[in-house]
């Protein structure tokens, strides 16, 4: 079953349309990485998911029930967690969540243990401390555990790691982690790194659509050929390399400084060998000889240019 469905959404803001005809499916159970560049258009669909904006036209289906403007009844199975929450500094992280629980009329007898749970998962600890004080992942693990207090069914994060540091965005991205297979989670962000290490599937938002939309694997196979990459002396060697391949072995290569990266379609024991035999007939003894693995940017940069 479908957790998510968008059907032909279109949002325009004046004469700026952000998105024409969006489709895109969050299967249940699953970590989707909704990728897009700065002002693609990521916190507009995420919005008109929660009912907050309007689409111009197009439907939204949350667990196969409508989304509709202005009401709130999809947003009963939905966490949020917003790129940069805020809070009462004033209040504790319990007090905090026990006004939450209060809020979404979550039973007295209930709470004391869900907040201690919920402060547990999060790696927070239940004490006196203001959120006054807290660091940015603190404030952030606290995000999510308010997010995830009703027990959502679908969690919704709006760039949760652009503002943390490389300590905190693991500790996050670990946190995540351990959800898999329990909610589904839309993901939005623009760190690539973050949605490879993480995400399922992966949807990349471009011109107001998801220009691609699959698993990291499909993906990979699809959009990239497999390189190896041969690091050169100097960047005159490099480029000698470049010539012979293309002229002797008709494969592309691409110069970086002193590195030559190859792209080949055959496999990769015969493609270095026909490569390392090639240059060394000439002379050209390559410092290393690496298979390169691909990443979810160079699909991203190729989606961008399309
Ligand atoms: N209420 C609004 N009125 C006018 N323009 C808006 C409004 N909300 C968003 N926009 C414009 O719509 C475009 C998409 O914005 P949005 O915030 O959805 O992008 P985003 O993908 O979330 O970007 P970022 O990664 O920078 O947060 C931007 O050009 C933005 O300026």
């Amino acid at each position: 079953m479908n957790m998510l469905e968008l059907k032909g959404v279109t949002k325009a803001f004046g004469a700026k349309s952000v998105l024409k005809d969006l489709n895109l499916i969050v299967p249940q159970g699953s970590i989707f990485g909704f990728v897009g560049e700065n002002g693609a258009g990521k916190t507009t669909t995420m919005k008109l998911i929660l009912g907050l904006d309007k689409p111009d036209t197009g439907t939204i289906f949350v667990k196969g029930q409508q989304v509709n403007f202005g009401q709130t009844a999809t947003n009963q199975v939905i966490g949020y967690l917003p790129d940069v929450p805020e809070f009462y500094d004033y209040m504790t992280a319990t007090e905090y969540l026990q006004l939450c629980g209060e809020i979404t009329k979550i039973a007295k007898q209930e709470r004391a243990e869900k907040i201690e749970t919920m402060l547990q998962l999060v790696g927070l600890p239940n004490n006196k401390h203001r959120i006054k004080g807290f660091s940015r992942g603190m404030r952030q693990r606290l995000g999510i555990a308010q997010a995830l207090l009703n027990d959502p069914e679908l969690l919704i994060c709006d760039e949760p790691t652009s503002a943390l540091d490389p300590e905190g965005r693991h500790d996050f991205l670990q946190l995540l982690t351990r959800l898999r297979g329990k909610i589904t989670i839309l993901f939005s962000t623009h760190i690539l790194s973050d949605v490879q290490t993480v995400c399922d599937e992966i949807g990349i938002l471009h011109h107001g659509q998801l220009q691609v939309t699959d698993t990291l694997t499909n993906l990979k196979k699809t959009y990239l050929k497999p390189q190896i990459a041969l690091t050169f002396q100097d960047i005159a060697q490099a480029k000698a390399g470049q010539q012979l391949i293309i002229n002797e072995l008709a494969l592309i290569g691409e110069v970086q400084e002193n590195k030559l990266l190859v792209s080949y379609g055959s496999d990769y024991k015969t493609a270095s060998q026909k490569i390392l035999s090639l240059l060394l007939t000439h002379d050209l003894v390559p410092l290393a000889f690496n298979q390169v693995e691909p990443t979810l940017e160079q699909i991203f940069l190729q989606v961008m240019q399309s």
